[in-house]
């Protein structure tokens, strides 16, 4: 019986299509050396933590890495390649749970939702209600998105159609833009909007994008979200801004080190929203996503390619490892 490792527990629904395929294990550590050690034995991973590259080196019967979800700066692309490993993810599935935590984040920042709520129960009710003289609508502002893709693209539109924010973006390609999207340069674009949404892909290219450079650019009381990945953000920048009430707040669901360390630097703030890297999760994406990767396995292990195969290039070296494959 073939086996399936995944770092962490599947949705019922993704575990029970793989019964009968394949063997399925929860991986019992995240750490590089318990990962590698469990991938030895598995001939398909199941990918919510960072891999080590060292585990493709050990991992001989290992034929494909799945992730489950969008981003895949957890796999290490080109070890995975080397070894005739096969890549895919599950794009576009959480992007609506995503945008959603955008909206709720934008709103709890523009509402001060943080410390109207804390003053309340502490302070009592006059305490939180002085917060709301200083709250605004989201309507008639200039919401920048950073990265088009499916989060962005579902970002823009609950904005657009749902707030009457007024949307720009940056992207890679620039290709024709949506419905009641303008496009700006990066640089154009941290200047003029109110709320920054973050969510492109960590690549070399957007690492330390927003940087302190641009951070200086942005509006006195703009707002930053991310939901992309911490290193697009220069922390040591956004922290010192955020000191000096350089801009108006920020939304942070990922973070350059996760878990964020207890004490850090960004819990110290009250216009700061903090979560666990979980704008993508509910209920429903995490249906959507255990499913998206449980039918990729299904597929490698009745020798076909992955849908959403992420590095083609790999396939030659795979057919070579596994010759009855596809
Ligand atoms: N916080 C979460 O729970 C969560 C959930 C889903 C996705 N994400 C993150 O968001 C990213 C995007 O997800 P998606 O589903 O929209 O992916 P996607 O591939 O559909 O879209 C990514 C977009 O970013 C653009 N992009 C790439 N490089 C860029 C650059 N240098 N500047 C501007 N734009 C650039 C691409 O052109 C593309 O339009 C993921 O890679 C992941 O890191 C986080
Ligand atoms: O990249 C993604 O899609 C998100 O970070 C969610 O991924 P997860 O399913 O591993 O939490």
């Amino acid at each position: 019986m073939p086996k399936i490792l995944s770092t962490h527990t599947l949705h019922p629904r993704a575990s029970a299509m793989l019964t009968g395929a394949g063997e399925l294990a929860v991986a019992s550590g995240l750490d590089a050396d318990t990962l590698a050690t469990e991938a030895r034995n598995a001939d398909i991973i199941i990918v919510r933590a960072p891999l080590p590259s060292v585990l493709f080196e050990g991992a001989t019967k290992l034929r494909a890495a799945i992730r489950h979800g969008a981003g895949l700066d957890m796999i290490p692309m080109e070890a995975a390649t080397a070894a005739g490993v096969l890549v895919a993810n599950v794009p576009a599935v959480n992007a609506r749970s995503v945008a959603e935590h955008v909206m709720f984040a934008a709103l709890a920042l523009s509402r001060r939702f943080r410390m109207v709520d804390r003053d309340l129960r502490t302070k009592g009710w006059l305490a939180g209600r002085e917060h709301a003289n200083s709250n605004s609508e989201l309507a008639g502002k200039t919401i920048g998105i950073v990265g088009l893709g499916a989060v962005g693209q579902a970002v823009g539109h609950i904005a657009a159609h749902g707030f009457d924010l007024n949307v720009v973006a940056t992207t890679r390609s620039m290709r024709p833009a949506p419905d009641k999207v303008g496009f700006l340069s990066i640089d154009a674009l941290v200047e003029q909007s109110d709320i920054i949404i973050l969510c492109c892909p960590l690549t070399p290219e957007t690492r330390g994008l927003i940087s302190r450079e641009r951070i200086g650019r942005m509006k006195p009381d703009a707002l930053l979200i991310n939901v992309s990945r911490g290193p697009v953000i220069d922390d040591d920048a956004l922290i010192e801004a955020l000191k000096k009430g350089r801009i108006g707040g920020a939304a942070l669901d990922v973070f350059s080190t996760q878990p964020l360390p207890p004490g850090h630097p960004y819990f110290s703030f009250d216009n700061v929203i903090v979560t666990p890297h979980m704008a993508g999760i509910t209920e429903q994406s995490m249906m959507r996503m255990g499913v998206g990767a449980a039918g990729e396995a299904l597929l490698v292990l009745a020798n076909r390619l992955p849908v959403n195969l992420r590095n083609p290039e790999v396939v030659e070296h795979y057919r070579r490892r596994f010759p009855a494959d596809a």
